[in-house]
């Protein structure tokens, strides 16, 4: 039987930097851009997984899988041309360990990327999942989170298609389950515990999110180190001191994320504020709760939005711009550069309808991400006004906000999708 799951990509709109300390909030906004994975199990070989990102060139990766005593081993099986997939290996691990399967039967993994995920050619209308022609590696990403997104599809997967018993994708308990492995595994495969907000939204689609305290996983032994099996499935199955607290997504308002064509080192501006942080605490303290207090008034104003309180948003999103330029420069890392500031300023003032717009996540140059009311004629004049801005350097995308987090999908939709795709 053929599984297939979908999971959304992110966009933290606001909390960047405060939500990597567990007592502030991001409000991190799932999108309608989604990774899927469809897995086919076999009926009769043990051993193998096959795996491949049919959307780009030489992405097939092959794995031997054995269960052994501290957990599952898999190893890549050499392939000219294919190089590793850290998350992918590192999920497959995580999630067959957690099962302590003793006997592990073959199958066969696709990922098709919805075409948001990395920058499209712009000459040709492109497929539902278009073909990229190019290594993984290669391929331009517009920052919506590809590997969270992955690695929540893939642990969904995986486990639906392993469990040895039928397991319910809508329940909370389940849902819960999927968080906690995911996040390990996704923290073991980019080597540190970061805020984990992005395979929250994942999960559980958009919510105001408190991160859970980074020892529960800071104290997994290595993969397949003694006890990891056991301290794994510990680790996963209790209750991490993690807070979620879903939002609906106002209705009149919607998403616009701008991509654009340059990028910034989330990890090196991590350092740096951090480093701030630690060496003006009360500075930085004063500052922290003072972003707190306005990124908690947006929220509450998304809460209750109406025609009325427009206004009050467009202040709102103000406020916190303030407090994000005035951590950047006590920092003295670019977080709203002077280049973002007139583009945000001049899309604000230039296009009615648009409520205002910030530089999600970590900020930098990688992204701006625009609140404007939803409707046809405000998306038009947004993507007609940043086509003629900087040469057309940002790039408005079609994706937008979403609810839902990872969802269980029709395997029919696939078909034709993946010259390798075989349904069962
Ligand atoms: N479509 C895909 N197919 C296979 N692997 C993918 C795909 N998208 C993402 N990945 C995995 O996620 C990694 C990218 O992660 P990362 O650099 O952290 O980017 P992001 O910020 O988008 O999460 C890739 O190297 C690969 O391991
Ligand atoms: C700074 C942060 O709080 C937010 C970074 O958000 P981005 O959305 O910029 O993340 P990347 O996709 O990894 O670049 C770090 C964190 O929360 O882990």
């Amino acid at each position: 039987m053929s599984i297939a799951v979908s999971a959304p990509g992110k966009v933290l709109l606001a909390g960047g930097y405060l939500v990597l300390d567990k007592n502030y909030s991001g409000l991190v906004f799932g999108l309608s851009a989604r990774i899927h994975t469809i897995s086919t199990i076999s009926v009769s070989e043990t051993g193998t997984i096959l795996v491949r990102s049919p959307q780009f060139a030489t992405a097939t990766w092959t794995y031997t899988v054995s269960s052994s005593e501290n957990g599952v081993t898999v190893e890549q099986v050499p392939d000219k041309g294919s190089s590793k997939n850290t998350f992918v290996e590192t999920t497959i691990r995580y999630v067959l360990s957690y099962l302590s399967l003793s006997k592990i039967v073959s199958s066969e993994i696709t990922i098709l990327a919805d075409n948001d995920y990395y920058s499209q050619p712009t000459s040709t209308t492109p497929l539902r999942f278009n073909n990229l022609n190019v290594p993984l590696s290669s391929a331009h990403k517009t920052g919506l989170g590809s590997s969270a997104a992955l690695v929540t599809s893939l642990t969904s997967c995986l486990l639906q298609a392993y469990s040895p018993a039928p397991l319910q994708l809508s329940g909370s308990s389940y849902l819960t389950k999927i968080h906690n492995l995911s996040q390990a595994a996704h923290c073991a495969a980019q080597g540190k515990v970061g805020s984990g907000f992005d395979v929250a939204a994942a999960v559980f689609g958009s919510c105001v999110y408190r991160r859970f305290s980074p020892s529960i996983l800071q104290a997994l032994p290595e993969a397949n180190a003694p006890g990891f099996r056991q301290q794994l499935r510990e680790a996963v199955d209790k209750s991490w001191d993690m807070g979620i607290e879903k939002t609906k997504i106002p209705k009149g308002v919607r998403v616009i994320m701008g991509d654009v064509d340059c990028g910034s080192s989330t990890p090196g501006m991590v350092k740096k504020v951090l480093a701030w942080r630690e060496g003006e605490k009360e500075a930085a303290r004063k500052q922290w709760d003072e972003l707190e207090r306005v990124n908690r008034g947006l929220i509450d104003l998304l809460a209750e939005l109406s025609e009325g309180s427009h206004d009050a948003v467009r202040q709102q999103i103000l406020d916190i711009r303030k407090n994000i330029r005035a951590m950047g420069e006590a920092a003295d890392v670019p977080i709203e550069p002077e280049e973002q500031t007139k583009l945000l300023d001049a899309v604000s003032a230039g296009v009615p309808g648009v409520l205002g717009g910030v530089v999600p996540g970590a900020g930098g140059y990688d992204a701006v991400a625009f609140i404007v009311k939803d409707n046809e004629e405000t998306v038009t004049a947004l993507k007609e006004f940043l086509a003629k801005w900087d040469d057309g350097k940002v790039k408005a995308l079609e994706t937008r906000e979403e609810q839902e987090g990872v969802r269980m999908e029709q395997t029919v939709q696939y078909e034709g999708f993946g010259n390798y795709l075989k349904l069962t």
